[in-house]
């Protein structure tokens, strides 16, 4: 199957008609240097996870909490720009099973124009994007593109948007709806936020994608209790800060309690 939308759509429902939540880790690209991340990626997937969300570093990362923050800066550090991303996705993703998902600020992508970079995340094959400084609204200015090449634009969601607007993100999204579950920067803590349920069932009613809960999410006992409510979570932070500590076990303790044996 070629990667795209449907690629991911399918993987994703693959897995939750199996029994088992979705978990997708965010991974910082060029943290380390480039040559982890297919390393990274190779890793990942193979430790079970559902998608892969892959940063882009980028300067000015205003929904970045401090982990990812330093992880971009070592990143750019690395000078790896969204070129080199793309370049070693085309020459290895054959290697990585896993959907990948690109989270990137809108700037690079109009640094590179709008058109070449979603043909060349086709090349690339990206199956999805995330871009969390580009308001609904003026999604406009790349959806079409992003239809042709059949790469799902997934939405953000926010505590704090009415009913209304959350019923109409949830409509909107592909791929997956991305529930952000705090109000505020991304980053690990120590709680999850609770009675989210209302929240939840909105977006499960008006979503025809599962939806997964991010921001915050950091040990096994989130992952479960996150996932109770949901689709499945999203884990940056904490994924980010075990790769740079080089502990690889707790990785996969974390991605291991969204199955099915487990989480029963
Ligand atoms: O780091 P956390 O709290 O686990 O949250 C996931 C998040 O990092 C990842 O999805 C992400 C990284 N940068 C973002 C910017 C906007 C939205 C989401 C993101």
């Amino acid at each position: 199957m070629t990667h795209g939308r449907k690629f991911l759509e399918s993987r994703l429902n693959d897995t939750l008609e199996n029994g088992d939540k979705l978990f997708v880790p965010y991974i910082m690209a060029g943290d380390g240097g480039l040559n982890e991340l297919i390393h990274k990626l190779q890793f990942l997937s193979e430790a079970g996870a559902s998608a892969i969300e892959v940063g882009i570093p980028f300067s000015d990362p205003v929904a970045d909490g401090p982990t990812i923050q330093e992880a971009g800066k070592r990143a750019l550090e690395e000078q790896v720009t969204l070129y080199d991303v793309i370049n070693t996705l085309k020459a290895n993703r054959h290697l990585v099973d896993a959907p990948i998902i690109f989270m990137t600020y809108l700037n690079p992508i109009f640094k590179m124009g709008i058109e070449s970079f979603v043909h060349d995340a086709k090349l690339a094959g990206v199956d999805g994007l995330i871009i969390p400084d580009l308001p609904y609204e003026q999604q406009t200015v790349i959806q079409g593109y992003l239809k042709e090449a059949d790469i799902a634009l997934i939405q953000l969601v926010s505590l704090t948007s009415s009913e209304q607007r959350i019923k109409h993100l949830a409509e909107a999204s592909e791929g997956f709806t991305y529930a952000i579950t705090v109000n505020g920067i991304t980053g690990a803590r120590s709680n999850v936020t609770e009675n989210l349920n209302t929240y939840f069932k909105q977006l499960k009613q008006a979503s025809s994608v599962p939806v997964l809960a991010g921001f915050g999410i950091s040990t096994p006992e989130h992952v479960k209790q996150m996932s109770e409510t949901t689709d499945g979570v999203i884990v940056g932070s904490k994924i980010v800060e075990l790769f740079h500590q080089k502990d690889y076990e707790s990785i996969k303790r974390l991605i291991d309690s969204s199955k099915s044996i487990i989480y029963k």
